[in-house]
């Protein structure tokens, strides 16, 4: 098969966990034989520096016109530490999130056999947990209305949800956990927010037509506090914009690495693949970051954009193997021999 695929390498580590798995991706594409044109493309702070604006147009015709996108991190220490730029990287990534209509974002969390013991958690709690967050993408506090009143002391930012926004992300929440173990969770603060009463109401309603599948309702607070403590009790979770953000960097400590843990954003009409983790400043440069999360999503590009499965776990049997040879950057090394991000890179590469 021929694919087109748009390549957003961005800023800080995005560049090199990127090129890690557009190596690995080509090791695939030659042993399946397939042909890929990757199409490069602008985003973050690398475009504003290029041309002013961190989602130009023409990297949305590229985006638009592919068969699938993959994305790198954005984000520069210069913006992060000027709150007054007018101009940001993460209006980029939201700019495209909405133009592309990627609503729905699957963040799978799941642990290594081979590195049960590199979690800061105890192994007997983190032994199987294998847990699917969707997360609304094109929603909620970071799309309402905001703004700064009373000569700029007081500062807002509106949180709106309508029920068909609640209704599409919750059907692929539902069609989701038929495929698995047929629990679903709601999470959200429905003991405060009107936005979460809508949630609750609206996916309560949609219970009726999945008799199968067994929904509980839990306040965020609590489940950021399940999450360590019984991560393997859970398995599907829908949640709204913000709360959904948040629980999968701290999710990302099951595993036992930010570095690991990949991610799809689904439109009606495109996907979008990146890793969970940001631009990552301080390692840009210096070859140390871990790009098997990026890598990761490129196995998730094979397996839902291509409906390619054995392409997809060519690679995830490639991290396998590194991560049980030792083969892995410092940020899984504890204390042993660390590879470099190209080097892991090469290695998963030839193990394709
Ligand atoms: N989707 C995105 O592009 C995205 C996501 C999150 C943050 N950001 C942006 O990234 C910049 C930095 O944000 P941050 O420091 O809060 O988050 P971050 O995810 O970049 O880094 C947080 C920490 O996670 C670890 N980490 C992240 N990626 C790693 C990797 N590949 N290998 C090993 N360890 C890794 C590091 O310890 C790092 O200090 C900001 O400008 C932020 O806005 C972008
Ligand atoms: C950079 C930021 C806008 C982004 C988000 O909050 O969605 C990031 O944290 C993410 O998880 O992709
Ligand atoms: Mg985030």
């Amino acid at each position: 098969m021929k694919f087109n695929i748009a390549l957003l390498a961005g800023d800080g580590i995005g560049p090199e966990v990127i090129d890690q798995a557009v190596k690995v991706s080509d090791a695939v594409a030659k042993k399946f034989g397939h042909e890929i044109t990757w199409k490069p493309a602008l985003t973050g702070a690398a475009a504003i520096d290029a041309v002013g604006e961190p989602y130009p147009d023409e990297t949305h015709e590229i985006c638009a016109s592919s068969d699938a996108v993959l994305f790198g991190a954005i984000g520069h220490p210069k913006y992060d530490n000027d709150p007054s730029a007018p101009v940001r990287p993460e209006q980029g990534l939201l700019k495209m999130r909405k133009k592309l209509g990627l609503f729905a974002n699957v963040r799978p969390t799941f642990t290594f056999p081979s590195l049960l013991d590199k979690s800061p958690l105890k192994q007997e709690r983190i032994e199987g947990t294998d847990l699917v967050f969707l997360r609304e993408l094109t929603g909620g506090i970071y799309f309402g209305e905001k703004g700064r009143r009373d000569e700029g002391e007081t500062a807002y930012d509106n949180c709106v949800y309508t029920r068909a926004e609640v209704q599409r992300l919750a059907k692929k929440g539902f069609e989701l956990a038929m495929t698995r173990s047929k629990k679903l969770c709601c999470v959200d603060k429905a003991n405060v927010l009107e936005t979460s009463r809508l949630w609750r109401e609206t996916v309560q309603a949609m219970e009726k037509d999945y008799p199968e599948v067994e929904v509980s309702y839990e306040f965020v607070d609590a489940v950021a506090m399940r999450l360590v403590q019984w991560p393997n009790s859970y398995d599907v979770l829908i949640t709204e914009n913000l709360f959904g953000d948040i629980l999968t960097d701290e999710a990302s400590v099951i595993s036992g690495s930010m570095g690991l843990m990949p991610s799809a954003s689904m439109g009606a009409d495109i996907a979008l693949f990146e890793p969970i983790h940001g631009s990552y400043p301080q390692a840009t440069g210096l070859n140390i970051a871990n790009p098997m999360a990026t890598v990761l999503s490129a196995a998730m590009m094979f397996e839902t954009a291509f409906n390619l499965p054995e392409e997809g776990k060519a690679i995830r049997d490639a991290v396998n193997k590194a991560l049980a040879e030792g083969i892995v950057t410092e940020d899984l090394a504890d204390g042993d021999k660390a590879y470099g991000t190209k080097e892991v890179g090469d290695y998963l590469a030839a193990n394709i």
